[in-house]
């Protein structure tokens, strides 16, 4: 939840997370056999997910690390053609996101942050505003992403060029992430 220019670090769970995607990580459903789902004297696996990298785009696979301990939160980004998945591998990161408004800017009394933790993780819908950090130590996590929203992201933060399937926003006032 967040107070004026506070957000706090809540624990994710598949409800809270809903209005921005999906969490990853919810237990075996049980009776297996009812889902999308297996298990058997060696082995689980169920399904969390289907993801979309949107019309015509290729789902990519990224390794990504974090590693930003900053506390204030002036920037938010977003994908506007394709999910995103991200799942840390080597420690927890604090994800902050927030809903856009119908005019595609960030809904701010939407923001909220989650920790995830290594063994979960979320999936943003396209149009979920997002910034991440870590509260310690950096941070490496797996990312599902569409290909050309990632060529178009390198572009745009390398300054070689306008973003066409991303965006980034300036906040007005910067949040403060609490713990
Ligand atoms: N690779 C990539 O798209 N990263 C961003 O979404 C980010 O928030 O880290």
């Amino acid at each position: 939840m967040h107070a004026s220019n506070q957000v706090i670090c809540q624990p994710l769970t598949e409800h809270a997370f809903a209005p921005y995607g999906w969490m990853l990580g919810k237990p075996l459903p049980a009776p297996a056999a009812a889902a999308v789902a297996f298990s058997n004297a060696a082995t689980d696996f169920w399904q969390q997910h289907v993801f979309d990298a949107g019309a015509g785009g290729e789902t990519e696979i990224l390794w990504v690390n974090y590693r930003s301990t900053e506390p204030m939160i002036g920037t938010l980004e977003v994908h506007d053609l394709t999910e995103q998945a991200l799942v840390p591998l080597t420690g927890p990161v604090l994800h902050v996101v927030a809903r856009s408004r119908d005019d595609g800017s960030p809904d701010l009394a939407s923001l909220r942050a989650f920790a995830l933790h290594p063994g979960q993780g979320v999936c943003m819908r396209p149009g979920c505003w997002h910034a991440s950090r870590v509260p310690e130590r950096e941070a490496a996590c797996l990312m599902l992403t569409r290909r050309s929203t990632t060529a178009d992201l390198v572009r745009h933060l390398r300054g070689e060029a306008d973003g066409t399937e991303s965006r980034l926003a300036t906040l007005a006032t910067p949040f403060l992430l609490a713990t």
